[in-house]
């Protein structure tokens, strides 16, 4: 006996299908431990059109697994290459305005690196400078995929022709934060806060529920009160909670900001969806059958282990902290083998017992480094007294141990120096190794390594030929262009990585931040007291070395002050603008890139807050209709131009 039995819409699903296989014999597939290419395709199929129809048979892990055997045994399989497809029964279905396609998917940090590789390369194959690639990341909402185009809603269908399921707006559905319609693509979800309280008895999954809402039959009354308490809705993608920022920004502050947009929204997700958002770069990049290359979904396999802790190792950082990382018996957690873990600071290592053979819960949720959930046994809590590299007795400070070696810890300087080559970026040949040998022979200070002849790298035990090496690195490091804020950073204060950085040097120059107070600094956008002074005082304590790198004279690119930007008088300065349609004056990312330099702000889709609609080659009067209507100032391109002069 098979465990998988199918009721009866599944079977007139299945029959739809045309499989040749009969119920049984699926059901007897589906239950096989190992299946060939050939079978494994049949079972995909199956769940995913039951899936796809509210009445999934599988979870998604498992569904997940199958198509990586599928991907093993036959890497060009066309079920595999193309948008898995929505099953109709007897529905007829119309074109899309736009092909939705499904996406890649990543399950690690490596994985996300790589594909942010794949975007800077991307982008300097059409000369897209690397600072102006910008990354936008939504939660990855798991409902039912729809495309709303102001007129109909749409099933995704194929990705190409899908079902007009317009009815549901009939029905009430709302849509999610403006109720705005025509911002195309989108996700047919349910509040899960209203699910666990109100439908969870009734429904199985929110998967049924979706399924009904866009049925074309009567609709439960159920799910006709969730419609009508606006616990379903509609939701666009260009409405969702975000985040942007730049390439650096994402990786060297990536679980933060994961884990943030992890829970920014009260529906159901299977994942963030990681974006660029630079057209040029994205027409370049294009996509598969499947899906866009400039796009990603990150997933996690959510599994966990109960692992004995050997020991608990500090680890001194730059700023002083100690780090407490748990060394582990090495297990096996979502195919990697793990050994360490961090622990998230040494109170939490008192407090709740974490030393050699404590029992903890260790957590692989994708992210980089493992983090351990609870301790299930606790035991004799192991802290050390002194600082691991200098040998300073720790002192606490809130919740932390901290070396108060500021001057002379090996580790702190170490650490601060490799943070500086590697936020400089520009050059290679400066990585742990290097500075770990250079330090041992006392020297300190940034701007001392730029003072190190060639014979004393040899003296320091370096081949000659790396000597040389290392002396021309140096060279080019003041030489090729770097931002000015990313030099401003690499002093590594604390709260002042990039982001910080930028936002600062577009009000004052880097000299002059130097003298800035906390009132001025209070008066930026986004420095609220506490950074600004916690910034003040950490630039302080850098000054003197600064001033004596930034005499060594390096290439730096000025941040654009927003003043200059603001008195520059463009007519388009602040505005909203669109553009839509072919141009004729240039590509519409070389446009929409000129208007930024204006000031402008520019978006994709014409919403409430949309200053001008610039309207080029063959654009619908449906679309200009309906800009109108939001008050919006509709231009072709020659007024636009005319405009901006
Ligand atoms: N359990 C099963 O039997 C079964 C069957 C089939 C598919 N699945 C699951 O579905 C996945 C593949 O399905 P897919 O191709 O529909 O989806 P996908 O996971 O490849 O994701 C693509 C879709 O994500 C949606 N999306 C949600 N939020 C978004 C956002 N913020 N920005 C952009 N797009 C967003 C879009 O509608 C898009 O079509 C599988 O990996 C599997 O986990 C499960
Ligand atoms: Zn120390």
């Amino acid at each position: 006996m098979s465990e998988y039995n199918f009721n009866d819409i599944q079977i007139a699903i299945i029959e739809e299908l045309g499989l040749n296989t009969s119920p049984s014999e699926l059901a007897d597939l589906l239950s096989a431990s190992d299946k060939n290419a050939e079978e494994l395709e049949i079972v995909l199929k199956l769940a995913n059109a039951l899936y796809r129809s509210g009445h999934p048979v599988i979870d998604d892990l498992k569904y997940d697994g199958l198509s990586e055997q599928l991907k093993e045994l036959d890497p060009q399989n066309a079920f595999l290459a193309a948008v898995e497809p929505e099953v109709l029964i007897d529905s007829k279905t119309v074109p899309l305005p736009q092909k939705m396609l499904s996406t890649d998917k990543a399950y690690s940090f490596e994985e996300i690196k790589k594909w942010t590789e794949r975007i800077t390369k991307a982008a300097s194959e059409i000369n897209v400078d690397h600072n102006t690639i910008e990354l936008k990341i939504t939660p990855k909402l798991d409902g039912y995929a729809a495309y709303d185009d102001g007129a109909i809603l749409y099933t995704r269908g194929d990705g190409t022709r899908g079902q007009d399921i317009t009815r549901a707006f009939e029905r009430g559905l709302k849509i999610a934060n403006n109720g705005e319609r025509g911002l195309g693509p989108g996700e047919i979800v349910i509040k899960k806060s209203y699910f666990d309280e109100v439908l969870s008895d009734k429904f199985e999954n929110s998967r049924n529920i979706q399924a009904a809402i866009i049925a074309e039959k009567k609709i439960d009354e159920d799910v006709q009160k969730a419609i009508d308490d606006g616990a379903c809705v509609f939701y666009p993608f260009l409405e969702l909670e975000n985040w942007i920022g730049n390439i650096e920004e994402l990786l060297s502050n990536f679980e933060n900001i994961l884990e943030k947009m992890w829970n920014a929204v009260d529906y159901d997700i299977d994942g963030l969806i990681l974006e660029t958002t630079n057209e040029p770069i994205k027409a370049h990049m294009g996509a598969t059958r499947k899906f866009h290359r400039w796009q990603i979904a990150f997933k996690v396999n959510d599994e966990s282990a109960e692992v004995e802790v050997l020991k608990v190792v500090p680890q001194t950082s730059r700023t002083g902290r100690v780090s407490p990382v748990a060394e582990l018996a090495p297990t096996k957690l979502s195919g990697a083998t793990l050994s360490r873990a961090t622990v998230h600071h040494y109170n939490m290592v008192k407090t709740n017992g974490v030393g050699p053979g404590a029992i903890i819960r260790l957590v692989r949720s994708g992210l980089v480094i493992p983090k351990i959930e609870e301790v299930i046994k606790p035991a004799e809590p192991e802290l050390p007294e002194n600082c691991p590299s200098c040998n300073a007795h720790l002192i606490w400070e809130a919740d932390h141990l901290m070396c108060p070696n500021k001057s002379d810890c090996p580790a702190q300087t170490e650490n601060t120096l490799i943070h500086f080559f590697k936020t400089l970026g520009n050059i290679d040949g400066f990585g742990p190794k290097v500075i770990e040998k250079i330090t041992n022979y006392g020297v300190k200070h940034i701007h001392e390594i730029y003072e190190i002849p060639k014979y004393k790298f040899v003296g320091f035990g370096f081949g000659d030929k790396t000597s040389q090496n290392l002396v021309d690195q140096l060279k080019a490091s003041r030489e090729i262009e770097i931002e000015d804020w990313r030099f401003l950073a690499a002093f590594g204060v604390s709260r002042l990585a990039g982001g910080n950085c930028e936002k600062l040097l577009q009000h004052h120059s880097l000299v002059e931040l130097f003298d800035v107070s906390v009132e001025q600094m209070v008066q930026i956008d986004g420095f609220a007291q506490l950074s600004a002074e916690a910034i003040v005082e950490g630039m302080n304590n850098v000054r003197e070395e600064f001033f004596k790198v930034f005499e060594l004279g390096f290439n730096l690119a000025i941040t654009p002050k927003l003043a200059d930007r603001e008195n520059s008088e463009s007519p388009i300065a602040d505005a909203v603008v669109v553009f839509t349609g072919a141009m004729q004056q240039g590509s519409r990312g070389d446009m929409e890139k000129h208007a930024k330099s204006l000031g402008a702000k520019v978006a994709k889709s014409v919403t409430g807050k949309t200053t001008y609609l610039v309207t080029g080659e063959k654009v619908g009067e449906t679309k200009i209709n309906a800009a109108r209507d939001k008050g919006v100032k509709v231009l072709t391109e020659q007024e636009y131009l005319d405009l901006i002069g």
